[in-house]
């Protein structure tokens, strides 16, 4: 039997309608509508595809999007600074710096230099750590992303082993804790783990999260697991592939292809935590329409 597909471009279709019509609610309310500022530092080819995906993603839900597109060049200080301005202004709920940063500026300062409540990668300290005491507010978005797919199939991770490897702090690390909060018992693997397969044989959920085109091999998947391939691999031929060793549709029950699988929940769910940024902005005290 064939695994099912997991269609991540028509659950982002669904999600991002959903967001649609709530900003719609806002504007005939009399409401602003939600607005994201986007952060590009560099010339990295693949970073201005995303942005811009990002940002036609943001008008398509009648979001504001405001962009900056800052040269190589730019110092850390004048990004803080920019960012600082960010954190100040009513009329920004979000703020999104696009990773990689060049490596003259320090990733983890810029981080942790966005407001936390405009935090909508929720890659800050403060973020994660809510996460990890299970009081959740704005959650990373693959992470989150892959569990509005499994809650779109139906599919519960409660008492489920649930194996990830990779432990970045942007999907593996925020991933074992979303599966945790869900009810699944957890296993982190990275370059350190000996013997791979072995726990990847144990998984009834495996995310993949590494970066290297068919990393994991079909042949070690636990016969009606659920595969969750973060990985985006460009080929030479331009194509692109997972993590994952297509022949998993042979052996797994669910599967998520790549591309149309996790890469579009990514940007649904920094939709969906800008309108939740935007309303709780809103019932701040210092907040004006
Ligand atoms: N601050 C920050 N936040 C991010 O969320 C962030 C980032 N930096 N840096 C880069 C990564 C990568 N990322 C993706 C988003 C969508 C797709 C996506 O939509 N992928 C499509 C295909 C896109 C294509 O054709 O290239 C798919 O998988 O079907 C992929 C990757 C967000 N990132
Ligand atoms: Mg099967």
């Amino acid at each position: 039997m064939s695994a099912q597909i997991i269609d991540g471009k028509t659950v982002s279709k669904a999600v991002r309608q959903k967001i649609k019509s709530q900003v719609d609610e806002r504007l005939s309310q009399g409401l602003r509508a939600p607005g994201l500022a986007v952060i590009l530092i560099g010339d990295d080819p693949a970073s201005s595809v995303y942005v811009n995906n990002k940002k036609r993603a943001c008008e398509e839900v009648g979001f504001v999007s405001k962009s900056w597109h800052w040269p190589e060049t730019t110092t850390q200080g004048e990004l803080l600074a920019l960012i600082k301005e960010l954190n100040e202004d009513h009329s920004i709920d979000g703020i999104l710096v696009q990773l990689p940063l060049p490596a003259h500026i320090e990733a983890e300062t810029v981080i942790e230099s966005i407001h936390p409540d405009k935090d909508v990668d929720g890659f800050h300290p403060y973020n994660i750590g809510r996460l990890t005491v299970r009081m959740p507010t704005l959650r990373p978005c693959t992470p989150y992303g892959c569990m509005t797919l499994l809650k779109h199939y139906g599919l519960s991770a409660k008492g489920k082993h649930a194996v990830i490897v990779g432990a970045s702090n942007i999907v593996g690390r925020p991933m074992s804790l979303e599966l945790l909060l869900a009810g699944a018992t957890t296993t982190v693997c990275h370059r350190f783990t000996a013997d791979l397969q072995t726990h990847v044989s144990m998984a009834d959920i495996l995310v993949v999260a590494v970066g290297k085109p068919n990393f994991i091999p079909a042949q070690w998947l636990k016969p009606g697991c659920i595969v969750l391939d973060v990985g985006i691999n460009r080929l030479e031929d331009g194509s692109l592939t997972g993590d994952v060793d297509k022949e998993a549709m042979k052996i797994a029950d669910f599967v998520t292809p790549v591309p149309g699988g996790v890469g579009p929940m990514t940007i649904a769910t920094l939709l969906e935590n800008t309108l939740l940024a935007c309303e709780r902005h809103q019932q701040s005290p210092y907040f004006s329409t």
